[in-house]
């Protein structure tokens, strides 16, 4: 069958992607269609091999210079114009049909093969190729066979129009029309072949994934505010009235503490998180992490909690899918304003009703301008001291109950949340001397504390690469835990250790609330698995690699950081005997990638589970609390291979994880042993990673503040 003419631009390829705006969110990199050995061939003889096409023209045809030799550039143009609005499509056949074509002056020669080799090199017409399904990998093969292909038959018009031009965007723009013709003509099966493989990986139009919650007519209700203004408050109220509601927690501990405080209030419900399942008799109520909702159940009533998590890099396809897949008539939405746009959008797509509900924190926060004037010895009953790396906490701990009277208790991410619950209600409790509390980053959200002030320790962390300052919205939600309504202190106060950082504080209370963009998404199995069966050969780790380059997505939308994912991919790559389905799944179990016995261990389980075999939990139970950090460390690191087998054992065939109930004793035990442990830690923190430095090597990254330096030294 004839192809189909593109020459009414209406209907060209180009102008029609135009119009849905995808350009933009494709991805690079395909490596399918080229060779290795073409790619670096490509690279390194590209410009030679057009200026020796010059040197085989015929002596006499190069003589024959243009009349237009001597006029300027404008003119050229002007003279030239015509060519501008011809149709790409005539070009391209007339170029086609051109044997052999006499040769420009050497000048011209030059410019017409920079003006190819700029084309070629184009990141605009590479972007704009993959619209017409040209892999980006594939673009400069495609772009240098065009290249050739002009050059031998351009005619003396078209040559003049694009030295009149020179290299740059409006060549670029001119010649990419003709070069898609050219490509379709020349590449159809490899086009095809990238069209296959970019379509199954097609993210766009995610609430069609979704075909029963739109056939429901939904409510949203967005409680839009800052922190301690009773948006949670108010949302469960509606849940708590409901015949039938689900609760989506961004964390354990805080599906516990509803699952405690609706209970406690007569309404029966059970807890569902990735480790664990408590089912309450003729309960129709759930409180679970995000990531475990269903999307299959019947609810009258929803609450997402903190759904500014959409947003987040790494976990925020799971508010995203909640949101977007929930079968619910009337979903709460809880959360600051940075996504309430981004939420109308999705709403307007869904055809959801949405009504926005703002609110005010019930008492102002209140900044100490005074500071703590770097002195940890001016910190005082009810402060929560906040600081980002697991080493500064343990030393401020230690310097707070060496130089002075308050007990600290503490609360960090590696801590499991039975561990971290009991450390806030023993400084929730006013009948124990534990009055300070240092916590990370990991006190953000959700908890209730009594905290008077927070008491910033330092305003900048650790990115994994380098420091960088604490994103103000990071640093309001923090700010906000001090002075909870119902607690002991109403009023909340906020400040700094060092004067420094105040500026930077108050700075980031006043900046108003970040306008979202795009939220994020992740592929589900089913996606991954029929974008492999384009690549059939391919590793499950450069698989992923391959889905996140070339997926495509909206413009409100972006793939999730798969980082954490791949690790484990990569880690189980060697693993014989899972299925793509079991690496999937594998591949979400929640463990610290930094940390190498607990990776260590989810290889442990993979291979059992890959081999058929029950997955034992090999590991033993340390004796007592731990009396040093290294041994704090290991604690920690114990309960989270235990949280991870309990995590497993929920995800796969239960029956191949036979000891679920023995890892449920060991990890409350350990969750307990750790509380211990914090009660009397009083010494120096280590890294998790700790190795012997060598003697000329200097301790790089992060300096112990100068007020704990003061202090140490008096
Ligand atoms: N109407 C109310 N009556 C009694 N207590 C309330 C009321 N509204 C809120 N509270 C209490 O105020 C505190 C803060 O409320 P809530 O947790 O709902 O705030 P939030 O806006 O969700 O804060 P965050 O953004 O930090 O999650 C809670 O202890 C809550 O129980
Ligand atoms: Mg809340």
């Amino acid at each position: 069958m004839p192809r189909k003419s593109h020459s009414s631009h209406s209907c060209h390829p180009i102008s029609q992607f135009t119009k849905f705006g995808i350009f933009p969110d494709f991805h690079r990199h395909w490596f399918c269609c080229v060779s290795e050995n073409e790619k670096s061939l490509l690279d390194s003889t590209e410009s030679i091999q057009l200026e020796d096409e010059y040197d085989k023209v015929d002596e006499e045809e190069r003589l024959c210079e243009p009349e237009t030799q001597n006029i300027g550039q404008e003119e050229e143009r002007l003279i030239f114009s015509h060519v501008a609005t011809r149709d790409p499509v005539e070009i391209y056949k007339e170029l086609k049909d051109t044997v052999h074509c006499k040769k420009e002056s050497r000048s011209d020669w030059d410019t017409l093969t920079e003006v190819l080799r700029c084309f070629s090199k184009s990141g605009w017409a590479s972007n704009q190729a993959l619209a017409v399904y040209i892999g980006a990998s594939f673009f400069p093969f495609a772009a240098h066979k065009f290249g050739s292909f002009f050059l031998k038959r351009c005619n003396n018009d078209l040559v003049k129009y694009l030295v009149s031009l020179g290299p740059g965007d409006e060549a670029d723009k001119f010649l990419f029309p003709i070069f898609v013709e050219f490509c379709m003509e020349e590449f159809p099966d490899e086009i095809k072949r990238f069209r296959k493989m970019v379509e199954s990986a097609d993210m766009t139009k995610p609430h069609t994934w979704f075909p029963f919650a739109r056939a429901m007519k939904r409510k949203i209700v967005y409680h839009c505010g800052p922190t301690n203004s009773g948006k949670t408050y108010n949302a469960l109220q509606r849940f708590m009235e409901a015949k039938k509601g689900v609760y989506c927690s961004p964390l354990r501990l805080l599906a516990m503490e509803v699952f405690d405080k609706v209970n406690a209030l007569g309404v029966y419900c059970s807890l569902l998180t990735g480790q664990e399942r408590k089912d309450f008799p003729f309960s129709n109520h759930v409180a679970c992490t995000v990531e475990m909702v269903s999307t299959d159940e019947l609810y009258d009533v929803a609450v997402i909690d903190e759904i500014q998590m959409m947003a987040d890099p790494c976990r925020g396809y799971a508010w995203t899918r909640a949101l977007l897949g929930l079968k619910a008539d009337e979903i709460h939405l809880c959360g600051d304003p940075s996504v309430l746009n981004v939420v109308r959008q999705i709403c307007l797509d869904t055809g959801d009703e949405l009504v926005e509900q703002h609110y005010e924190r019930f008492k102002p926060l209140v900044v100490e301008a005074k500071t703590l004037l770097g002195d940890l010895k001016n910190v005082r009953s009810g402060d929560c001291i906040v600081a980002f790396a697991r080493r500064e906490i343990f030393e401020v701990k230690l310097a707070i109950e060496k130089f002075t009277n308050h007990r600290c208790c503490v609360i960090y991410g590696a801590l499991p949340p039975e561990t971290r619950r009991q450390q806030a209600s023993l400084f929730n409790n006013q009948d124990n001397e534990f009055d300070v509390l240092i916590a990370s980053d990991a006190v953000g959200m959700g908890l209730n504390l009594n905290i008077r002030r927070i008491v910033f320790y330092n305003l900048s962390k650790y990115n994994g690469d380098k420091m960088v300052p604490v994103p103000a919205s990071q640093v309001k939600q923090i700010a906000g835990r001090a002075g909870r309504r119902g607690s002991r202190y109403p009023d909340g106060l906020t400040t700094t250790l060092h004067l420094d950082d105040l500026d930077y504080l108050i700075e980031c209370l006043k900046k108003p609330f970040d306008d979202v963009k795009k939220v994020g998404l992740f592929p589900f199995f089913e996606q991954v698995e029929l974008f492999a069966g384009q690549l059939p050969d391919m590793k499950f780790p450069k698989l992923l690699e391959q889905f996140g380059e070339n997926c495509r997505l909206d413009g409100s939308y972006f793939l999730c950081q798969h980082l954490h994912i791949r690790k484990i991919a990569n880690m189980l790559e060697r693993t014989q005997g899972l299925s793509l389905e079991d690496r999937f799944n594998f591949c979400f179990a929640p463990v610290n990638i930094r940390d190498p016995k607990a990776m260590y261990h989810l290889l442990r389980f993979a291979s059992s589970y890959a081999q058929k075999l029950p997955v034992n939990i090999a590991m033993g139970m340390p004796k007592c609390a731990a009396r040093n950090d290294s041994e704090l460390l290991d604690l920690e690191t114990r309960h989270q291979v235990l949280s991870m087998y309990l995590w497993l054992s929920n995800h796969f065939e239960e029956e191949r994880f036979p000891y679920v109930k023995k890892a449920e004793t060991m990890a409350t035990d350990i969750a307990e042993l750790l509380g211990e442990s914090l009660i009397k830690a009083n010494w120096k923190p280590e890294s998790r990673n700790a190795r012997k430095p060598k003697p000329q090597e200097k301790e790089e990254g992060y300096q112990r503040p100068m007020s704990l330096i003061k202090l140490h030294e008096k």
